[in-house]
């Protein structure tokens, strides 16, 4: 486990060879107290393979190299419902504000003034018939293999996320490990591979542009790859309000807490604010055109089936912890997290 000022590391070795079940149970452990303690850990030695992650890099940096024409041709569709397909640079923003923690027009002209430098392509479940996949029509021609290699890295996450909430479910001492995994089958994830441009080192000194401002996920949980370029910053659990960077570790993969399991576990697992924040002086590359370092991250979002009721699990209250919240399913909270996103976001549209 790390110090106060980084992120916890978890080694998750026993779950790639048959290991006792103390050595599981203690794993187990460790990783849902670092998901209590910062609602994040790096996982290293999980069991998803080196080259199908290299493989998954190589192929986001292949994408986003098209023209943008091309890209185009895979539109992400406007408004909130469907994650799917290519967004531009600028066209998605999240933020955390919701309408009801300020004026939406004190919002518009937050929004108006700051802008995500960032572009991304999302993929689903071919089986998911509400968010259907968005493919470049002539893919064979401009990028040989991209959808079927693009699925088969989909599943791959999924058997690691698979094994993650197991994990979860055992260091929450729950009576079923399989609790999580019933109900988050795979249909409903969401992979997202992210492009964020180098950006003018004025742009940077002027603070007018951002990558990813905080926000917490929808999600049950989050698996996150980044690359050695850095910029990931989790809010300080013992400084809310401050944010601690979130250090490349060759290999790693972050796991977060979203805001379904948070409600799941009556607020004992966190769900986040992370953001991506500028790269720092020092990473600058110097010049007549002074740019920062582009970026690239993998998100993979785990969500529970849309009509799955997420309430709280009966090991998180008692008489003296009552539930916090309504059981709801992924699919109201997804509209209703989506409306306020949508109707404070009506440029990006
Ligand atoms: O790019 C990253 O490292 C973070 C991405 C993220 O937080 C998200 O897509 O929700
Ligand atoms: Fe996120």
């Amino acid at each position: 486990m790390a110090d106060d000022s980084t992120i916890p590391v978890v080694d998750f070795q026993v779950f790639s060879s048959p290991s006792p079940s103390d050595h599981v149970y203690q794993t187990s452990k460790l990783l849902t107290s670092a998901l209590h303690t910062h609602g994040i850990v790096a996982l290293i030695n999980h069991p998803l393979a080196s080259t199908s992650l290299a493989a998954a890099f190589h192929r986001a940096r292949s994408f986003f190299s098209l023209p943008s024409s091309t890209k185009l041709q895979a539109p992400h569709p406007p408004g909130y419902a469907v994650h799917r397909g290519y967004s531009p640079p600028g066209l998605e923003k999240v933020s955390q504000l919701t309408s009801s923690s300020i004026s939406s027009e004190a919002l518009k002209k937050l929004r108006a003034e700051i802008s995500d430098v960032k572009e991304s392509f999302e993929v689903g479940s071919e089986s998911n018939s509400e968010q259907p996949n968005i493919w470049l029509p002539d893919e064979a021609s401009s990028l040989p293999g991209f959808k079927n290699d693009s699925l088969r890295f989909y599943w791959e996450c999924d058997h690691l996320a698979k094994t993650i909430l197991r994990s979860v479910a055992i260091g929450l001492d729950m009576p079923d490990p399989d609790f999580f995994v019933q109900r988050c089958t795979g249909l409903n994830n969401q992979l997202r591979i992210l492009h964020y441009p180098p950006i003018a080192a004025g742009e940077v000194d002027q603070g007018a542009m951002t990558r990813m401002p905080a926000h917490s996920d929808w999600s049950a949980i989050t698996l996150l790859f980044q690359d050695d370029c850095g910029g990931l910053e989790v809010e300080d659990p013992i400084s809310p309000d401050s944010f601690i960077p979130v250090t490349p570790i060759e290999g790693a993969c972050l796991v977060n807490v979203g805001d379904l399991l948070m409600r799941w576990s009556n607020d004992y697992l966190k769900s986040p604010l992370h953001r991506v924040a500028l790269p720092q002086l020092s990473d600058r590359f110097e010049g007549e055109e002074r740019m920062t370092r582009q970026r690239y991250s993998i998100p993979y979002f785990v969500g529970p089936d849309p009509d799955v009721l997420v309430e709280c699990l009966p090991s998180c209250s008692s008489t003296s912890n009552p539930a916090k919240y309504e059981p709801i399913t992924q699919r109201a909270y997804n509209a209703m997290r989506g409306c306020t996103h949508y109707e404070s976001s009506e440029e990006a549209t």
